[in-house]
Formats: C-alpha cells, sequence, structure tokens
C-alpha cells in the first residue's frame, strides 16, 4: 500500500515507516511484562498468555492496517434530494489511552450536512473503529474522525461528538468511577452557525 496513504493527518506519522517486531520478541516482551507485574510466566496457566496477548494485540490495534479513505471511498447521490443533517448516533467503541494502554470506552455521535453526495451509514461506524483501535487520545480520535468525513465526503458542515469512560481513571490513579469525558468538534455550517449546533445537540438527545 502507498505509503503516504498511511500517514495519519493529526498526529503526523507514516505507519507504513514504522518497523513491526516478530512474533516472537512480542511474546518475549509480554514475558517480561508478567515477570514485572510479580508472577512466573512459566506456569502452567501463564504459559499460553504471551502468544495470545501478542494475538489480541493484533485484534486490538487493527486500525493500524486499516485505511478510513478507502472506507469513505463509495459515495451516493441518489437520495432524493435529502440535504439535512445524517446523524448517526450511539456508535459504540473501544479503545485503549496512548498514556497507559489502559481501556476507555463510550459511544461516539457523527453527523454532516450532505454536499455533493452521502456514504453508507455503516461506514461511519467503521471509521470510528478504525482509530478507536489505535492507541488514542479521545482528543485525537474526535479530531481523526471529522477529518476523515471532511476530506471524504466535503460536507457543509460535520460535527462529532465523544463521550467515553476512561478505565485509566478508575481502575488506577485517581480511582474516580463514572466519570465521563465529553469531546467534540465542529467544521463548516456545525462551526459557523449555533443554531445547526444546537439541532445537533438535540437529536443526539443532549439538550
Ligand atoms: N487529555 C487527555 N488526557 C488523557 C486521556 N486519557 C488519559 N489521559 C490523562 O493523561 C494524563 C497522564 O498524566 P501523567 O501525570 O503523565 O501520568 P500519571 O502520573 O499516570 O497520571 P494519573 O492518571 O493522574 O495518575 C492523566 O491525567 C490521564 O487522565 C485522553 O484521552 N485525553
Ligand atoms: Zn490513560
Amino acid at each position: 500500500m502507498d505509503a503516504s496513504v498511511k500517514t495519519d493527518r493529526v498526529t503526523e506519522i507514516s505507519y507504513a515507516d514504522l518497523v513491526r517486531p516478530t512474533q516472537e520478541e512480542a511474546e518475549a516482551a509480554v514475558r517480561t511484562l508478567i515477570a514485572w507485574a510479580g508472577d512466573d510466566p512459566d506456569r502452567e496457566g501463564l504459559l499460553d498468555t504471551p502468544r495470545r496477548v501478542a494475538r489480541a494485540y493484533r485484534e486490538l490495534y487493527s486500525g493500524y492496517d486499516l485505511d478510513a479513505r478507502e472506507v469513505l471511498a463509495r459515495t451516493f447521490k441518489e437520495v432524493g434530494g435529502y440535504d439535512d443533517i445524517v446523524l448517526v448516533r450511539d456508535i459504540p467503541f473501544a479503545s485503549h489511552c496512548e498514556h497507559h494502554m489502559v481501556p476507555f470506552t463510550g459511544k461516539a455521535h457523527i453527523a454532516y450536512l450532505p454536499h455533493d453526495g452521502v456514504v453508507g451509514l455503516s461506514k461511519l461506524a467503521r471509521v470510528v473503529e478504525i482509530f478507536a483501535r489505535r492507541l488514542q487520545t479521545q482528543e485525537n480520535l474526535t479530531a481523526q474522525i471529522i477529518d476523515a468525513i471532511n476530506e471524504a465526503l466535503n460536507p457543509r458542515g460535520a460535527a462529532v461528538m465523544i463521550e467515553a469512560e476512561h478505565m485509566c481513571m478508575s481502575m488506577r490513579g485517581v480511582h474516580a468511577h463514572g466519570v465521563s469525558t465529553l469531546t467534540h468538534r465542529f467544521t463548516g455550517v456545525f462551526a459557523e452557525d449555533r443554531n445547526e449546533q444546537d439541532r445537533f445537540y438535540a437529536l443526539v438527545g443532549k439538550r
């Protein structure tokens, strides 16, 4: 795949340039972490764990191998002249915070005002998954999703809101349970017009 396609517009990292360690190296790293946790990586119950964890990482971080541009490439123009808000709300996701590599989970709400075409609804959920399955901050996740939509659809406006709970704040550290973090980003008409923002909030059910 073309290296430029993999360059993340927000982090400016070209993932294609990064060298992946081998499966054996990844498993050795997991053994080290098991010992660091205080357990014996050679006891029976843990013998297969490094292999499982390396495999699980492939799934949990599969977003690095996927390209949002490809997912959003197919647009449709026959929508009966529909040009109002398209909102897909309550898209569940699970990601990992880049500071502690601990999960944060929540919901994303995505809206756009079509300009020259719409995209398949499932593709918006796929885009969330592509960026969630990477090491993230919630802010970055929000920015990457809206950037991808703007680039692919050139809409009159786009809005993304994410609400999430960060395990690094509940399971450890400050031990604050039930805290939710809200981020949102508006572009185009949504950024310029308070009425459009209010319509977005109302449709999401936040006002
Ligand atoms: N802005 C932002 N911060 C995050 C996100 N996920 C985790 N964090 C925060 O990242 C910060 C890292 O702070 P540090 O002081 O470097 O690390 P730490 O000592 O482990 O911090 P504590 O969590 O307070 O124990 C913490 O305040 C986390 O709550 C995120 O998505 N966005
Ligand atoms: Zn964290």
